[in-house]
Order: C-alpha cells, then structure tokens, then sequence
C-alpha cells in the first residue's frame, strides 16, 4: 500500500527505512509549509501536522526543521481527531538552502529531495554571466542536478552572443533556450518532468519562473488541486511553498522565496562550476598559486591568450573567499559547541 507515496517520488531506500525503524507510524511528503504548520501526503490522506515536542526539543538548528519535499513520518493519516505530529525527517538526498539573516549564520532548508534544478535566466538584457555562475554554484551545490534554462528568447535576437558567453560558463550542463509566448524550448524541458521526479526552478525576480511553470501545468489544474487543502476554518491557505503535481505525474516546488539564494556550504559548488580553472591552476608553477601576481600562473597566461576572461577568474575567486568565510564561520561555530 504505497502506490500513491511511489507517485509522489517514494524510493525504495526511504520505504525500507521507514518499515526497519517505525511501528504504528506512517509515511508521508511535506508538500507544502506554513507557519510551523505542514501540509503532508500521506497513503490515505492529505493532512495538517506539526513538529513534535521531542523533535522540537532537538533541533540544533533551522535546518532540523522540515521542507516541502522532505519525507517524514508522521502519527496519523487523517485528522479527523486533530493535527498530526511529525516525528521524523528521513536525510536529504538534496537540498536548496540559504542563509539566515541574524548573528548566526545558520542554516534554512528551502526545499528537498529534488531531482533537478532549473537555472533560469532571462535573453533580454538582465543576461549576467558572473550571476549565472553564482546559480551554478548553488545549483551543483544542491546535490541535484543543474539545468540552465535561458528565458524570453524572444526579446533578444542576438542569441548567438549568449551562447558563446555560456558555453565559457555552463560546462557540462544542459541549456535550454526557452520562451513562454513562442513555446520555443517546451519539448527540452518536459523531457525533464518525468513522473516520480521533482523539480524546482531558481531566478531572479521577473525572467518567467511562474509563467514557465503555468505553461507546464497546461489546463490541468484540477490534478494541482488535489492537494490543495484547506484550513481548520475551510478557507484555501495560501503559503509560501508548496510542491505541485503536473499532469504527467512530475512534481514541481514553487518557492517564490527562493529567488536570490546566497552560497552557503563548503567549496564544492563552487568547484564543480569552475572545472575549467581548477584544471589550468594544475598547471600553474606553484601549488598554492593564487593566480594573483604570481610567475607561471598558467590560468593568468590563459586570460592573456583570451582562453578565460578576467572576470570569470574574478568571479571564482569572489566565489571561494565567500565560501572560505562561510566554513571559517561554520568551523567557529562547531567548536564553541
Ligand atoms: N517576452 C516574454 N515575456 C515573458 C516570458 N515569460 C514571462 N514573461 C513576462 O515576464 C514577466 C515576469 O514573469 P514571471 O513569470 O512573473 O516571472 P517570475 O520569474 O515568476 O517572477 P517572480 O514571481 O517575481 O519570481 C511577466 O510580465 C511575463 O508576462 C517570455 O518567454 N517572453
Ligand atoms: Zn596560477
């Protein structure tokens, strides 16, 4: 009995976890938030639950809390008798995360548990390469897999310019140039909403997010609807976050707070985007170059022969000091514990 927990992303390591460790318990996907308050996909039912006491009790910080896409476990399938409590969050097998605001860098999950992460850019001209590599940090840092998505090619004509820009930046990953009013694009992305996956879709304010998203939902809202729910007072809820189903079974997380995430974790995002630098510092005379001043500095030599440009070797290392800070914070942090 499963069937629909297998629709919602269900994997067979999280369902053997779940019967090894739980008795009298059940299985379920945040797939929306509110106010210390989620909305969870159970076998049976859709319902209202909170963090129990115990886990409460526990959290050491924001991140112990759940997201939409987290599977937990959760003591009811109903609330005919009152809200559920959650009692468990299974691991993440990827996050979108950001920064919280205050003295304390800490840590909020934003989403979980998605399969890929739609970079999504505009043509026109808000096209920003050292802004994309940002994305693509946070993208690869996720743990799930980056797509770019190049939004509103319809306003720009000179596409061939963006290409050349991103084929410097977006090694190894797949671009789809995309626009909502010429449907240009649509057939590359719905290759990527398959059913059982989730997706989610990062960018700036304004490239398209949400008409991208409408577009994929088609005329099909009635399957979105379905978990919808509404509050103890019958009135639709509105929240921040929720995780849609589309017609062909692929879930979509909407997060209109996601749209300017900052880095956060160690370097590896950071690396995995900048492969192309890593590879020429191997080069470089020195082991610890700093591809400042330095002589033999082969990713120096590179920008003189116009292989990278400047402002990517800026961009890296703007990247990595950031990163630096972080982990020289998190260390602090770890030890006055
Ligand atoms: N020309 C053109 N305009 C588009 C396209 N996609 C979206 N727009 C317009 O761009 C504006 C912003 O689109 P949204 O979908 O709201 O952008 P968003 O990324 O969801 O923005 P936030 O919700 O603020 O994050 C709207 O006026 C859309 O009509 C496109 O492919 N081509
Ligand atoms: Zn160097």
């Amino acid at each position: 009995m499963k069937e629909k927990l297998i629709k919602l992303g269900l994997n067979d390591r999280i369902f053997k976890e779940f019967k090894d460790n739980f008795r009298d318990l059940y299985l379920g996907r945040v797939v929306a938030e509110y106010k210390g308050l989620y909305k969870i996909a159970t076998e049976e039912d859709i319902i209202l639950a909170q963090v129990s006491g115990k886990m409460v009790h526990n959290v050491v910080s924001k991140s112990s809390y759940p997201a939409v896409g987290d599977w937990v476990v959760v003591d009811r399938t109903s609330n005919s008798t009152g809200n559920g409590q959650i009692h468990w969050i299974f691991p993440r097998k990827s996050v979108l995360s950001r920064k919280v605001a205050g003295k304390q860098l800490n840590e909020q999950i934003i989403v979980s548990n998605i399969d890929t992460i739609f970079i999504c850019m505009s043509a026109n001209k808000d096209f920003n390469p050292r802004k994309l590599e940002r994305y693509i940090s946070i993208g690869w840092n996720s743990g799930a897999m980056p797509v770019i998505i190049i939004t509103k090619i319809d306003l720009n004509h000179d596409i061939e310019n963006i290409k050349n820009e991103i084929a410097k930046i977006a090694i190894g990953l797949e671009i789809i140039y995309f626009s909502s009013i010429t449907g240009e694009g649509f057939d590359e992305l719905i290759k990527y909403t398959t059913s059982g996956k989730t997706i989610a879709f990062i960018g700036s304010s304004g490239v398209g997010k949400s008409t991208l998203i409408n577009v994929l939902l088609g005329e099909n809202k009635q399957k979105v609807n379905d978990i919808r729910l509404e509050d103890d007072k019958g009135r639709h809820t509105t929240t921040h976050r929720e995780l849609m189903v589309l017609p062909n079974g692929c879930m979509v997380i909407d997060t209109p707070g996601m749209r300017e995430i900052q880095l956060l974790d160690e370097s590896a995002g950071v690396d995995d985007s900048f492969k192309d630098i890593l590879e020429l510092a191997k080069k470089c005379k020195f082991s610890d170059c700093r591809h400042d001043k330095e002589p033999g500095c082969a990713v120096l030599a590179a920008i003189d022969e116009g292989i990278i440009s400047k402002q990517r070797l800026d961009s890296y290392n703007k990247l990595k000091r950031e990163t630096e800070y972080i982990k020289r914070k998190l260390n602090k942090k770890s030890k006055s514990k």
